[in-house]
């Protein structure tokens, strides 16, 4: 194809004579372009085995497209979120592809869980595997659980299993209860009749990192402490949020850029980045004094005790590297607090629309919890409390797009139109992107009936681990922090219930709906989200 184009180019060339060089070199170039893009887009097609979807210039999660709204010729990054409604009726099957002809990889992308389950659910045997470009985001620090496949994977996957056990998940219930102690002491709220809370983020951000820098890593910050990374311009919190927000920026342009940039988001982008890699640098150093002045049987087994503790590992398989114990304290810190914070706010939100459901959930607590102090026992009993939390992460599921790349040349079933029986079988060579789009399973009705609705029963009888519910992922790749989050959320949201009915804060002369309207919407960062979620706590009697 290349020798055709350039064939082609220099037949042009001939037949452009006597006209000025620089008519013919853009005519020569426009030629090459086009000539290329229809090559990119035949083969696009055939990687995608034809299955119909979009054909447009750009790859939506890629540059240029990511950086260009939505709209009708670029899907851009939200066409998930945006186009949720018509995005699987208008291929006419809730798997469909995505074909660009000027930027980007074909793609397929799938709303079935039995697509899913071949893809990120297959374990050793599955043909896909973690996505290279999308994991420079990822690997900024180093590799890490979330980014590493096959044999590293399983490395990472040792090392860090056992600090996700059953003492520990029982440490978070003891240390959300008490940050909610906590909470309500330093933010003043005791005794007031009414709470007024701006952004519902500002408490829910703050008490899933605590929560994960406490369990996770041994870090002693209290409610009001802000802490700092080394001192400097941002909290860990302030650092972690332009870290994630800033990702792109920091993993195409040179570090020096962004700090000697007269654009102020690239110079604190800078200074983050600085931050983050200074706190970690110091906790790990804390870290390692601590294991070596203690004996043996003295030092816990959270995860960052184990993550040093293999990077100290000698001539061993499980030792780790510097960059790789860095990979994980962040991807750690960021999956554990980023994700279980937007599905409080919004879960928040859903609660302060649905007071019927509210109510439901409040006497669950009133008979489960009463006024004695709530147990790690307790978390069981609260069914309908979980199933409120399950019921907005499926609304927004916060790990949003589970990417995959065929290794190796295989074949996917795909399940055939609703209404149709069967499956179809699609050879999907090697190199082509599969995306789970968890938007898409998640309203899709194939599995939820009135999907746009918000249902809580749903989830009756559906338990913490179930994977029946698939916001966590599915098979060995699925959440680590599956347990983590949930009695979390759990034991706050009861905490909270048990306290306050919670309320939208509307502005003057908004209904309900309207606040509806502008609130309840998803923002999407390197997770999915919710915007900035304005709540009202009113004490009950
Ligand atoms: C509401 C909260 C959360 C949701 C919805 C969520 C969702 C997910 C999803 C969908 C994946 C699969 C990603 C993929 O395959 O590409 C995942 C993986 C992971 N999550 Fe979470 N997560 C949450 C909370 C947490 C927490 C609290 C932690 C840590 C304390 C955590 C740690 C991890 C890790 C380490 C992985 C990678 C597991 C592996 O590949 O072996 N997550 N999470």
């Amino acid at each position: 194809m290349a020798s055709s184009q350039s064939f082609l180019s220099a037949k042009l060339l001939d037949n452009l004579g006597g006209q000025p060089k620089w008519l013919k070199i853009s005519v020569a170039l426009v030629a090459v372009i086009v000539l290329r893009s229809i090559s990119k887009y035949r083969n696009g097609v055939k990687a995608v085995a034809g299955i119909p979807g979009f054909r447009v210039p750009f790859f939506p999660l890629g540059m240029p497209g990511v950086m260009i709204p939505t709209s009708w010729w670029n899907p851009g990054y939200y066409f998930t979120w945006q186009w949720k409604t018509t995005n699987y009726t208008r291929f006419g099957n809730d798997t469909f592809s995505l074909v660009p002809f000027l930027v980007g990889p074909p793609t397929i992308y799938t709303a079935t869980l039995e697509v899913a389950r071949q893809s990120i659910g297959g374990g050793h045997k599955t043909s896909f595997a973690k996505a290279d470009q999308f994991q420079p985001a990822l690997l900024y620090w180093g590799m890490n659980l979330v980014a590493a496949d096959k044999e590293v994977w399983r490395k990472h996957r040792r090392i860090v299993g056992p600090a996700f056990n059953n003492s520990v998940y029982e440490m978070v219930w003891k240390e959300t209860l008490q940050l909610y102690r906590d909470m309500t002491a330093a933010e003043q709220w005791d005794g007031k009749q009414e709470i007024v809370v701006p952004v519902a983020q500002d408490i829910t951000f703050k008490l899933a990192l605590l929560v994960i820098g406490k369990c996770g890593f041994g870090f002693r910050f209290g409610w009001l402490d802000s802490p700092q990374s080394g001192g400097r311009k941002f909290s860990l919190q302030e650092a972690l949020r332009i870290v994630a927000d800033t990702n792109l920026q920091a993993t195409l342009l040179p570090k020096w850029i962004r700090r000697y940039s007269p654009i102020k988001s690239f110079r604190d982008s800078y200074e983050a980045y600085e931050q983050m890699a200074q706190f970690m640098d110091q906790h790990v150093a804390q870290k390692k004094e601590e294991i070596q002045s203690k004996n043996s049987t003295e030092i816990g087994k959270d995860v960052l005790t184990l993550l040093v503790q293999a990077n100290e590992q000698e001539n061993s398989k499980l030792k780790m590297s510097k960059e790789e114990l860095l990979g994980n304290v962040f991807i750690l810190l960021f999956a554990g607090h980023e994700t279980t914070g937007h599905t409080l706010a919004v879960t928040l939100a859903f609660l302060s629309l649905y007071p019927d459901i509210q109510e439901d959930a409040y006497q669950q607590v009133k008979s489960v919890i009463g006024n004695k102090e709530p147990n790690f026992e307790d978390c069981n009993k609260l069914d309908k409390v979980l199933a409120i939390f399950f019921e907005s992460l499926r609304l927004f599921p916060s790990g949003h797009l589970l990417m995959r790349e065929a290794w190796e040349d295989t074949v996917i079933q795909v399940p055939n139109p609703i209404g149709q029986e069967g499956t179809t079988s699609v050879p999907v060579p090697r190199g082509t992107q599969l995306i789970v789009d968890m938007v898409g399973v998640h309203y899709n009705p194939r599995y939820f009936p009135d999907p746009y609705e918000f249902k809580p029963s749903r989830w009756q009888d559906v338990g913490i681990d179930s994977e029946t519910f698939t916001a966590f992922s599915i098979g060995p790749r699925a959440c680590m922090g599956r347990k983590f989050a949930t009695v979390e959320s759990v034991c706050f949201l009861s905490c909270l219930l048990r306290d306050f009915e919670v309320h939208p804060l509307l502005n003057a002369g908004e209904t309900k709906e309207q606040w509806r309207e502008r609130v309840v919407d998803a923002i999407f960062v390197l997770t999915l989200g919710v915007k900035d979620v304005p709540l009202r706590f009113v004490r009950r009697l």
